[in-house]
């Protein structure tokens, strides 16, 4: 099996839950006239959510499944009922996460227990008709759609590679040791050099879970570049302790296990900044009668130096165990030494939560561009195959302003008008209510001068006084036809006789098999 030796880096694709429908419902009961809207609003999806959890320590597990979902909303139901809130889902990651976004822009730099950050956010629920009802909108006969959750891919890097760093000389045994205490199988052979990037291990000793790197091995003069120098031991430079490995059985003239300690020190001290770590010693190769014997004869010395001394075979597995809890004491000590930034619970959330009521028209060549939270917001909650609904759409898109803006814009009728991104846009033929040019005559000719009140002016008021029957009809928006893809419609679009025509597909080949349930 193919473990992976060195995953400090991680693509992650996440999604959070679609908000559920908002039903349209009216209340019945037996020998009883209708009775009111009673639709349930959706449940809000769940969101995905990064965690710092200090018993994490490793990025391994998204290594292995790099899809991540939080649960959807429920939709609601008559009678009120509104429908569950989808489950968060928590992702735990460890303490220095790096978060970066598809393009490797920074996203957040997750440090201390407890920081959160909500990657990708749960969708809205809709709302349903008993929600959207007023006093002039007494019975909506539809309600809003849940909106998708955010989906997207992110990289997680983990700056603290390791919790224990394995020196030594080349052929010691480091990648032979890693391969005996964890999963990871890195290559083994009787040549120097056999390692030639650092190699990762996840050990379990009892409850303690910790990594491991084996890296390359050093010589006399690494520090000069000899061998492959020393470049590598960057890699160790955040583990909380070393353990040397050391080659008892070594036949080369001059080596011994303790002189062998001694060079690597002198190379650690030169490379620099590694001082302050704690450090065990693993005797190797003890399987080797000869290698036994030397062991016996230098444990003394080594133990009179202060060091914790463990008698080891990779080969054969003997020692390994006891080293492994004598390496877990040390990560646990270090742990919890290590100054935990408890309780501050930072959570983090990119970009702006909301964006208001801005919202930007901008001319793409052959028509307009509608960009802006809201807008694109009301578009994903329209139920288009709802003439209601979508007359629903056009009062919010003109009460926040879009069709006055594309008229100053210079917009005309017949122009294409798409809302939101390039990639899901909405297509619209406008069809404004109010006309830059005609405005001031009226639809039937009369001058609109000589009138009271103006259509858009008047259909301003009605519809703050929230949604009148009258707004409705003079401001709905009416399905008319398809352009390649997206839904497109018509904005305004007062009393065009085929208003009511609804094309028979409207290309909701989505992902969402309940769609159209609430009517
Ligand atoms: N008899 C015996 N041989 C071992 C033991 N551990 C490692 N070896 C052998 O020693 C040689 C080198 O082992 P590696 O694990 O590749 O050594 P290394 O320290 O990773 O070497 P580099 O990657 O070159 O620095 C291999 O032939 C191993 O089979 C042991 O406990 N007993
Ligand atoms: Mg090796």
């Amino acid at each position: 099996m193919a473990v992976p030796t060195f995953v400090d880096r991680v693509t992650l694709h996440v999604a959070a839950g679609r908000g559920g429908n908002g039903v349209a419902s009216v209340h019945r009961e037996k020998f009883k006239p209708l009775g009111g809207p009673d639709g349930g609003n959706g449940g809000p999806g769940g969101s995905v959510i990064l965690r710092v959890d200090p018993n994490v320590t490793t990025l391994l597990d998204y290594h292995h499944s790099p899809k991540r979902r939080a649960e959807h909303g429920g939709h609601g139901a008559g009678a009120h009922r509104n429908g569950g809130h989808g489950g968060d889902l928590v992702l735990p990651v460890p303490d220095g996460t790096v978060v970066r976004g598809e393009d490797g822009e920074l996203l957040a730099d997750m440090v201390g227990a407890g920081t959160e950050m909500v990657i990708a956010q749960g969708g809205r629920g809709g709302l349903g008709n008993a929600a959207l009802a007023s006093s002039k909108r007494k019975a909506p006969g539809f309600a809003l759609l849940g909106e998708p959750g955010d989906e997207l891919t992110i990289s997680l890097e983990l700056k603290v590679v390791a919790d224990i760093g394995l020196v030594g000389f080349p052929s010691a045994g480091k990648s032979s040791l890693i391969a005996a205490m964890s999963r990871a199988r890195p290559k083994i052979a009787d040549y120097p050099f056999t390692t030639l990037v650092p190699n990762l291990g996840v050990v379990t000793a009892g409850d303690t879970v910790f990594t491991v790197a084996d890296v390359p091995g050093l010589i006399e003069g690494a520090s000069e570049g000899r061998g492959l120098g020393h470049d590598f031991l960057r890699h160790i430079e955040r583990c909380a302790a070393l353990v040397h490995v050391i080659d008892t059985a070594s036949i080369e003239p001059g080596r011994n296990p303790v002189d062998d300690l001694d060079v690597i020190e002198n190379e650690l001290a030169r490379y620099g900044g590694l001082e302050d770590r704690p450090r065990l010693v693993a005797l190797n190769k003890v399987d080797v009668p000869d290698g036994a014997d030397i062991a016996d004869m230098v444990v003394e010395d080594l133990t009179a130096r202060g060091l914790a001394v463990h008698l080891v075979s990779a080969a054969s597995g003997s020692g390994v165990r006891e080293l492994t809890f004598a390496m877990a004491s040390i990560v646990q000590a270090a742990r919890a030494a290590r100054p935990v930034v408890e309780a501050t619970r930072i959570v983090l959330r990119p970009g702006g939560a909301d964006g208001g009521d801005d919202f930007t028209v901008t001319e793409t060549g052959d028509g307009w561009r509608v960009r802006g939270t809201k807008p694109e917001r009301w578009v994903r909650q329209t139920d288009f195959s709802n003439d209601e609904a979508v007359g629903f759409l056009a009062d919010r898109l003109n009460r926040l302003g879009v069709e006055e803006k594309l008229v100053k814009l210079g917009a005309v009728e017949g122009d294409t008008v798409l809302i939101g991104h390039p990639d899901n846009a909405v297509v619209f033929d406008f069809k404004p209510g109010i006309d830059a040019g005609a405005e001031m005559l009226g639809r039937r000719g009369e001058d609109q001068r000589f009138t009271e009140e103006r259509p858009a002016a008047s259909r301003r008021r009605a519809i703050d006084e929230g949604f009148e029957d009258r707004a409705e009809g003079e401001a709905r928006a009416d399905v008319a036809r398809r352009v390649d893809g997206p839904v497109s419609y018509e904005i305004g679009g007062a009393d065009d006789p085929d208003a009511e025509q609804v094309p028979a597909d409207l290309g909701w080949s989505e992902d969402d098999p309940s769609r159209g349930e609430e009517r």
